[in-house]
């Protein structure tokens, strides 16, 4: 495949409701979208980075940045025969994880529109349909928190995932367990909020039966993750910890968790999604795929990767609705059952670009040619 233009579209999409985790609170999201042009088809992706380096240390504009400067030059000037050939084109320039997923996923998504196949067929993907669960913030009072659950619950979701930071942690989590009882599949995110020094609380938790604690500890730690894992019974999953392969094999030696978060642009992309999925399932760690806040075209990259057959615990994964008035893409992402989404048969991702909601929240938009590198970025 010879990449002829590539298109970087922003937009500005306010969430239903503020989101707030342990390191900030979002209201609403800039994406980029990105368009590969190859021979009359169109891949697509979206950016996931946030407005603020606090879950890692990309933002809009750092991704924006490197895609500009470094990225979609070597995209250009390159021929792709695979998009596993992608990650080995950008693996001289380090980390800037984001802004290397969403242009590799958008080859992926080419990749598989030019084979006329499914991404998740094209990915290797078995499940037909997937169990989705939901990801809920820090509420602002125990009662809400417990309302907001209650309509998850009621929606048919198979996985709720808390937010908790120090101050809101075994509270919330023994309301939920006194509310709705001890069947339910509920975890906990702490998104790095605590340190070894709090091993006496984060024990007291391990009573409440969570299927498992997520990033407990610093975000660049599996030291003492492991420690920790020595001392509590609930299974630690990594997420902020987790960039590569690599860091998955270490994590996995060194006993820092028993299950792993993958968000494919946390790890650079697709090839390496599925490379740490293989490499988890031959050591026995299950793992599910997580969400930064997606829009629709993010979620369905989510979709095809969360069908390979190692993904067996339900994923952030929720539908359109849960963040967003209207989405970005054409059906929307829905539950065919409660809690339940299908993986789209059709080509490439499955889904595609409401032009209508793109151009109403549109911020920016530039276009990138084989002979200009240049650009001309125009501010609408
Ligand atoms: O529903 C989703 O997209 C997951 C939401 C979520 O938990 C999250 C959102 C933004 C940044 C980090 C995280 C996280 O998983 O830690
Ligand atoms: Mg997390």
């Amino acid at each position: 495949m010879k990449i002829e233009r590539v298109e970087l579209q922003e937009i500005l999409m306010p969430l239903k409701s503020p989101f707030v985790t342990s390191f900030g609170t979002q209201e609403k999201k800039v994406i980029t979208i990105v368009r590969l042009h190859s021979e009359g088809k169109v891949g697509i992706a979206e950016s996931v980075a946030l407005a603020f380096p606090f879950y890692n240390e990309e933002t809009n504009g750092t991704i924006w940045n490197i895609m500009e400067e470094f990225l979609i030059p070597i995209l250009l000037e390159n021929e792709i025969s695979h998009p596993d050939d992608v990650s080995s084109l950008f693996s001289h320039i380090r980390r800037n994880n984001m802004a290397k997923a969403v242009l590799e996923s958008a080859v992926w998504d080419l990749y598989s529109r030019t084979n006329n196949q499914s991404l998740s067929t094209a990915l290797g993907g078995s499940f037909k349909e997937i169990d989705v669960g939901v990801s809920i913030g820090i509420e602002s009072s125990i009662e809400q928190l417990l309302t907001v659950v209650g309509q998850f619950l009621n929606e048919g979701y198979k996985k709720i995932k808390v937010k908790i930071k120090p101050g809101w942690d075994v509270e919330p989590i023994k309301a939920i367990r006194e509310k709705y009882g001890y069947d339910v599949p509920l975890m906990a995110d702490a998104n790095s909020a605590y340190t070894l020094q709090d091993i006496d609380l984060l024990k007291e938790l391990d009573r409440y039966k969570l299927i498992m604690i997520e990033q407990p500890l610093a975000h660049d730690d599996i030291i003492d993750h492991a420690k920790l894992q020595a001392q509590i019974s609930t299974s630690i999953c990594l997420d902020e910890s987790i960039h590569s392969l690599e860091d998955a094999r270490k994590a996995i030696e060194l006993g820092s968790c028993k299950i792993i978060n993958i968000k494919v642009g946390r790890v650079g992309g697709l090839t390496a999604a599925k490379q740490i999925h293989d490499y988890c399932a031959s050591k026995n760690i299950p793992v599910w795929c997580g969400g930064m806040l997606e829009a629709g075209v993010g979620r369905a990259h989510n979709i095809a990767i969360a069908s390979l057959h190692n993904f067996s615990i339900p994923g952030d994964t929720s539908a359109s609705n849960r963040y967003w008035n209207e989405d970005i893409v054409l059906p929307e992402v829905t539950t065919i059952r409660p809690g339940v989404i299908e993986v789209p048969k059709g080509d490439g991702i499955g889904f595609e670009l409401n032009e209508q909601v793109i151009r109403k929240y549109l911020t920016k938009e530039v276009s990138f040619g084989a002979k200009s590198q240049l650009g001309e970025e125009e501010v609408v």
